[in-house]
């Protein structure tokens, strides 16, 4: 199966993709005094307005685009899925752009299984299958994750035990694996949220 996730954006998505564009060239920029004072009074002003649209969780927007790069959330690290075989295997594409920026041009170490378990969430939570959650997630640093750089990944099943699945993850720049994942998702038994 190929997704095309970027196909169709709606005014929604292109708030999201609006959004993580102004983080990073948020994060990217020294603004001076005037731009500050500006900045903080319009961001005022748009958090007031949106107060007022507040609605319970079901009803959001946010995070809820599977059309979009990252289902439509803008502080995850930017990846689009390009093979999709769940709940077996995910491969694509992804991109740390400077709002995740750790130091010396390395990405924090944080955002990285931020990334892997949004990737074993599709896994593991892909259509027809039950609800789960992450149980445990580890991370190996094997090479620095460079921002602004082209990264790829693959994540898939290990194997299933139960209520237990057992998944791995690789994040490669070119033929270097970066980082690898590997994780334990349990199935929800009633009544769990
Ligand atoms: C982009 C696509 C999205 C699609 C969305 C679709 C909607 C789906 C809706 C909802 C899913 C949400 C989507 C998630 C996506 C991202 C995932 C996250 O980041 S979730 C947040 C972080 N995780 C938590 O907050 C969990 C907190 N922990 C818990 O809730 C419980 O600990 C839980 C459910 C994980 C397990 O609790 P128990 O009471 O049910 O489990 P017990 O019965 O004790 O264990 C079952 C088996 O698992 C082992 N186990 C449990 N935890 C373990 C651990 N930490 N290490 C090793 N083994 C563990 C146990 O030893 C046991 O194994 P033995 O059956 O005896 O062989």
């Amino acid at each position: 199966m190929t997704v095309n996730v970027e196909a169709s954006l709606t005014q929604h998505d292109a708030v999201v993709t609006g959004l993580r564009d102004f983080l990073d060239a948020l994060a990217s920029a020294a603004p001076d005094e005037r731009s500050s004072q500006r900045l903080l009074h319009d961001l005022a002003q748009w958090t007031e307005d949106l107060r007022q649209d507040a609605v319970e969780e079901s009803h959001r927007h946010y995070g809820r685009s599977p059309t979009l790069a990252t289902a439509g959330q803008a502080t995850t690290p930017w990846y689009v899925v390009d093979e999709a075989a769940p709940p077996e295997r995910l491969a694509g594409r992804a991109s740390f752009s400077n709002f995740f920026l750790g130091g010396r041009g390395a990405a924090h170490g944080g955002t990285i299984p931020l990334l892997f378990d949004e990737l074993f969430g599709w896994l593991a939570n892909s259509e027809g299958m039950p609800p789960s959650r992450t149980a445990y997630l580890t991370t190996n640093y094997r090479s620095v994750v460079r921002v602004g750089r082209p990264m790829t990944f693959t994540a898939w099943t290990d194997r299933v035990e139960g209520r237990k699945r057992f998944l791995r993850a690789e994040l490669r720049d070119g033929d270097t694996v970066c980082a690898e994942s590997e994780a334990l998702f349990v199935t929800l038994r009633a009544g769990q949220p």
